[in-house]
């Protein structure tokens, strides 16, 4: 049944949870109402449909926020289990993105996932970011749950936070690809090279191109996989394509490359899409990082809805700056 016929997808689903107190800076709890109320998404060609937006519990900063993280993933991993049960994100017709938040949101998010289709094989993952976020709160200099999803993904650091949806792990190392890194601490690129994750990192991106590295992190993730999912954080770009975030760095994804590479590569088994640290109170006049999310939304849905070659008039629509 999946992916044996052309997939005729007519919706994008979305859920939301409004958290920032993982963030090392507030104001991603914010993403949500501007993103909801956005005139450039929804001019779109892909309207969203928004499923459920879910409040943050907010206990603390840095690690005294690990409470409400502990809240704050239980509750989205429930949603997006309920969505998968109704065949929203889980490779058929209807289509699922989560959007948060700071990074501390992709527990939930992918926990829901991996223990939704467990029954059916792993999923993997493609970590488009500056960062690696794979502190456990035992390593992290800063306390801050963003830098930690990752780690809680692969089974260890909090018991509660590794075991939310089920017991198990949620990524196996080998379906684990980062793309982007510039910006982490020794401790958890050791952790990270240990498990012998592939991480891809800032300087091979610019080497190779990122064309030529998703290719690579899109099928390596794909091999021995129901299906993968894509996790972006907006710091994974360059700063002058995505200003409005609160961990910038230096170098980064070029956005027209990555927007282009959606519209040329199919990525059959995508099944659920992230965005996640978008901080709209420092986007710029031209709400530059606002039009981000939304050429990230159509350039990787439409060429999925769509019936026809559709990456001509989205290469025309991205250069037209009709949305500012
Ligand atoms: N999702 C993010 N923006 N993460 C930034 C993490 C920065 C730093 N490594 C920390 O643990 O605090």
């Amino acid at each position: 049944m999946r992916f044996s016929v052309a997939r005729l997808a007519r919706r994008l689903h979305a859920i939301g949870l409004e958290n920032g107190h993982g963030g090392h800076q507030l104001g991603c709890e914010e993403a949500i109402a501007t993103i909801k109320g956005s005139k450039m998404l929804q001019n779109s060609r892909v309207p969203v449909h928004w499923r459920e937006v879910i409040p943050e519990t907010v206990t603390g900063r840095g690690i005294s926020q690990i409470e409400g993280v502990i809240q704050n993933s239980k509750k989205l991993c429930a949603a997006v289990q309920q969505a998968i049960i109704e065949d929203i994100g889980s490779g058929d017709r209807e289509e699922l993105l989560v959007v948060g938040g700071d990074h501390s949101c992709a527990i939930g998010t992918w926990s829901g996932v991996a223990s939704r289709l467990r029954p059916y094989g792993d999923i993997g993952l493609v970590w488009v970011d500056a960062h690696l976020d794979a502190h456990t709160p035992n390593t992290s200099p800063s306390g801050n749950l963003h830098g930690q999803p990752v780690a809680h993904l692969l089974g260890f650091g909090n018991d509660e936070l590794s075991r939310i949806g089920d017991a198990f792990p949620k990524i196996k190392p080998e379906n684990l690809v980062f793309v982007g890194i510039r910006s982490y601490e020794p401790e958890e690129r050791e952790f990270l090279h240990k498990l012998g994750v592939r991480i891809f990192y800032d300087d091979e991106v610019q080497k190779r191109g990122i064309s030529d590295v998703m290719s690579e992190a899109v099928d390596r993730v794909s091999h021995k996989t129901y299906g993968f999912g894509l996790s972006i954080d907006m710091d994974g770009f360059r700063v002058e394509d995505a200003p409005a975030v609160g961990t910038p760095a230096s170098g980064g994804i070029i956005a027209d490359e990555f927007l282009k590479f959606m519209t040329t590569h199919a990525m059959d088994k995508l099944l659920v899409t992230e965005l996640v640290e978008f901080l709209p109170k420092y986007d710029d006049v031209n709400r530059t990082s606002e039009k981000l999310v939304t050429d990230l939304v159509e350039h990787i849905y439409l060429p999925r809805f769509a019936r026809y070659d559709i990456a001509e008039e989205l290469d025309q629509r991205r250069r037209k700056q009709a949305y500012a």
